[in-house]
């Protein structure tokens, strides 16, 4: 069972190989519950296959990744959801043809009590679940600032107020940790300031955040910790401030040797 000292997540020897590809080699860290966790690293470090490993979209090939003291090896994708781990995904991926109010309904869902039965026959119980769920669903559009756009279409949203939408969808499955891989992806620079923002507001609603971000400057403005992956291995770990100064990290991004950058 977990406790306070132990970590929301870890990540426990973690290695996952494509073929002869090897991924992720030999990866170990741990998140603390409310901590904001950066996972930063080159192009094809193996920072979304961690996230995929996490969420159980890959199977690890080796190492465990447990979560609140339990395994989630050979757990199922809609299980991970429901033990409270969500995400987004690099590349938007929200129901397009669905209003953004119905995309954060979807991902209410994942947490229904009531079962198939209950919702065919529209018990009552199933009812008030849908009704406190509609309600949940305009809060969190309300606390993502796109409350105005609830009854828009998805692909009518501004490619802002999507990326804003799929991090209220995830954030509705009622998740403990939430993932989110390059947030400010195209997002330009007084976006990426009010982003940095509502990480934090995230944080404080009492969500662990583990963030890939390609953005230095917003990575070191809104995280606790930094954990660098090069070449699928762990090489550094530390503050914002100790990660700016590892002469492997700064080597690892202008692709020179370690000695070189020191
Ligand atoms: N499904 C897959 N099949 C085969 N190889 C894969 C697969 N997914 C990822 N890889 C490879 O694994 C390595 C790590 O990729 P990954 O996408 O995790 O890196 P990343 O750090 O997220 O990169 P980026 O910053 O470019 O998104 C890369 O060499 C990639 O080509």
């Amino acid at each position: 069972m977990s406790d306070a000292t132990t970590p929301i997540l870890e990540v426990q020897n973690l290695t996952l190989k494509f073929g002869g590809l090897t991924a992720l080699d030999d990866v170990s860290f741990g998140i603390k519950e409310g901590e904001i966790l950066g996972l930063i690293g080159p192009n094809g470090a193996g920072k979304t296959t961690c996230f995929n490993a996490v969420t159980g979209v890959y199977r690890p090939t080796s190492g465990d990744i447990r979560f609140q003291g339990r395994s989630l090896t050979g757990v199922k994708r809609y299980r991970i959801t429901q033990l409270g781990i969500a995400r987004t995904f690099q590349n938007i991926r929200l129901f397009p043809s669905m209003t953004a109010l119905e995309n954060v309904l979807v991902g209410a869902d994942a947490q229904h009590k009531t079962g198939m039965f209950s919702a065919l026959f529209r018990l009552p119980r199933h009812r008030a679940e849908e009704r406190d769920g509609h309600e949940r669903a305009m809060e969190l559009l309300r606390f993502m600032g796109i409350h105005k756009r609830a009854d828009e279409l998805a692909a009518n949203l501004s490619y802002g107020d999507q990326r804003r939408l799929e991090i209220a969808r995830a954030m509705a499955t009622g998740p403990k940790l939430i993932c989110l891989d390059e947030p400010a992806a195209g997002f330009n620079p007084q976006e990426k300031v009010q982003l940095m923002e509502l990480i934090r507001k995230v944080r404080d609603r009492g969500f662990t955040v583990l963030l890939i971000e390609h953005d230095m400057r917003l990575v070191m403005g809104v995280t606790d910790r930094i954990v660098v992956l090069e070449f699928g291995r762990l090489i550094a770990e530390g503050t914002p401030a100790e990660i700016r100064d590892n002469p492997a990290v700064i080597a690892a991004y202008l692709g020179v040797d370690e000695e070189d950058a020191s």
